[in-house]
């Protein structure tokens, strides 16, 4: 009999078909009530949601023949990913899919609310034709202050830079490292922030700690005629407070897209023209949708299948050490590069961990074999088959602990084959930082698609490989260049929006004289 995959939330139809396309029944059934959800989420092997379901302790235990949890999008935060893990179901996400449109959602309402741009248009359509009524505000020259430098506030980052806007930030879990390569102003605390920012926007996760993390006593020290906007999730600004100094003029503008009554409209900042309000669109593009929708039907059918899912957030099979089990997507991540970097399977793999995430070797080694495995399609590797694993597949494996963690909290390095990398995951935000690749030191996160290149070091290389890329409409989302002491030549890390063609790789390798080019799938 076909597994039964029910999807509860709109994906595209392109994860749909790939899930009927395996063999697997689909049932696509939105606006469940809660009770509805209960009674007949029993009957399925997997369940796919965006952020509208609430997958609640109590829709775990009533799911008992589910595998796994497919959240189409960033956040699992409408997952209760810990009972999940109690009862054995794997939970994943498409963690930067829809990161540049969130971004670029958030540029939208800045520029937005900065020219009052919603009510300019309501006046136009209603045939009034008022141009006094409407004095705006510039980006360029201003100051804009991030709160959270993740995935998606490094993204704005760069894109106000192309507005000419100075920007700072505050984010307790970004490195010195991280920031300047963002081009950001790092500050120790918020009150250092607030009083210097012509422009706010928030990209921190909702969590007790960020709950109303913008009240009264925030808004107080923002300079008069600020202008806010938050794409993050709803609660981390008091909407009151918010709308008391929109009433007294303090603040000029805001854009939300996350309400604290979602998915009700229903909040005090409704009254004002200047509050520029949309529905949780942040994710909503056709780009966005497609990403996710796509990615999260294959991760879910390789959980099914017994393959290697890349993006599960929890683990399942053995009571991990928590500091060891942050490292997971890491060692996945750079199993995964490695075999690319290889350009097959390697043979002999070292993993050398320091920090608090050495705690178990056991586990770090195994997620590190199923990343080598992956781009195989082969069986999932766990902590209690990896070694048999590496032994069917000739690899020959040791993990050892080191004392030198080289200035990090934690970091594993690993070589196969004679090749290096080693990667770090600062703060508590769980994002991947590649700092050594082929002993080239760098700090990247890597995304989903990425080039890496060696070449010699002179002027005028990073224009041309831009230069090519652009005319191929191919979009280099960021860039790190890695040097080591001892060559002449670098290693440059892009990550690019779409996957180039062989024929594109080939054209920017020749441009630059490139020792070796890879493009790496994450
Ligand atoms: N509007 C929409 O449709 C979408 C909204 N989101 C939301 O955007 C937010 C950011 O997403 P990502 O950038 O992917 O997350 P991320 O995990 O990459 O980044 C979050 C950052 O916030 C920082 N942070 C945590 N607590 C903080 C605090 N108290 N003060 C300052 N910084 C703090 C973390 O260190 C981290 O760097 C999330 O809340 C997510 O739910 C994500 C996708 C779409
Ligand atoms: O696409 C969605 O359902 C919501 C996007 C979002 O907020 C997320 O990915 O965290």
């Amino acid at each position: 009999m076909a597994m039964k995959i029910l999807v509860t939330d709109k994906i595209v139809d392109e994860g749909i078909d790939i899930l009927k396309g395996k063999g697997y029944e689909v049932d696509e059934r939105f606006g469940l009530s809660p009770n509805e959800l209960l009674e007949c989420v029993g009957a399925y092997d997997a369940l796919i949601v965006r952020s509208a379901t609430q997958v609640t302790r109590e829709v775990i235990e009533a799911a008992t023949n589910c595998k796994i949890i497919g959240r189409a999008g960033v956040t699992c935060d409408n997952i209760d990913v810990d009972a999940a893990s109690e009862h054995g179901i794997l939970v994943c996400n498409v963690p930067t899919s829809n990161i540049v449109s969130a971004a670029e959602h958030t540029m939208a309402l800045m520029l937005s609310a900065a020219r009052e741009i919603p009510a300019a248009d309501a006046a136009m359509h209603a045939g009034k034709f008022s141009r006094d009524r409407f004095m705006g505000h510039e980006l360029y020259e201003k100051t804009l202050a991030i709160f959270g430098l993740g995935r998606i506030g490094g993204l704005v980052a760069e894109r106000a830079h192309a507005f000419g806007m100075r920007v700072v930030g505050f984010d307790p879990y970004c490195s010195a490292a991280r920031a300047s390569q963002l081009g950001v102003t790092l500050f120790d605390s918020m009150d250092e922030v607030l009083p210097i920012a012509d422009f706010i926007t928030v990209h921190v996760p909702r969590t007790d700690g960020t709950y109303h993390m913008f009240a009264a006593e925030q808004f107080a020290q923002m300079k008069d005629g600020v202008v806010i906007v938050n794409t993050a999730r709803g609660g981390v600004i008091d909407e009151k407070a918010l709308s008391d100094f929109m009433a007294a003029g303090r603040v000029f503008a805001c854009g939300i897209d996350m309400l604290e009554a979602e998915p009700s409209a229903e909040t005090p900042l409704a009254e004002f023209d200047r509050a520029v309000l949309t529905p949780h669109l942040g994710a909503n593009t056709l780009e966005a949708q497609m990403r996710a929708g796509v990615n999260i039907a294959r991760y879910v059918a390789n959980g099914l299948e017994g393959l290697v899912v890349p993006t599960v957030v929890n683990m399942v099979s053995k009571e991990v050490d928590e500091a060891a089990a942050a490292y997971i997507p890491a060692c996945q991540m750079c199993g995964s590069v490695l075999t690319q970097l290889a350009r097959e399977v390697p043979k002999a793999l070292s993993i050398v961990a320091s920090g608090s995430c050495a705690g178990d070797m056991q586990v770090l080694s195994a997620a590190t074999l199923s990343g080598m495995l992956s781009r195989e399609g082969q069986a999932s590797v766990s902590t209690e088959n990896a070694d048999a694993s590496a032994r069917r597949h000739g690899i020959k494996m040791e993990a050892q602990q080191a004392s030198d963690s080289r200035g990090y909290d934690s970091i594993v390095s690993m070589e196969a084959d004679g090749l290096e990398i080693s990667a770090t995951v600062p703060g508590a935000h769980r994002e991947v930082h590649v700092v050594s690749i082929l002993g080239y030191r760098l700090d990247v996160v890597p995304g989903d698609h990425a080039l890496i290149f060696t070449y010699a070091d002179e002027p005028g290389q990073v224009g041309r490989m831009g230069t090519i890329l652009g005319e191929e409409g191919i979009n280099i989302s960021t860039m790190a260049i890695g040097k080591r002491a001892d060559c002449r030549e670098v290693l440059v890390f892009l990550n690019v929006e779409s996957e180039p063609s062989s024929e594109v790789i080939e054209r920017v390798a020749q441009a630059i004289d490139a020792t070796n080019s890879w493009a790496i799938r994450l």
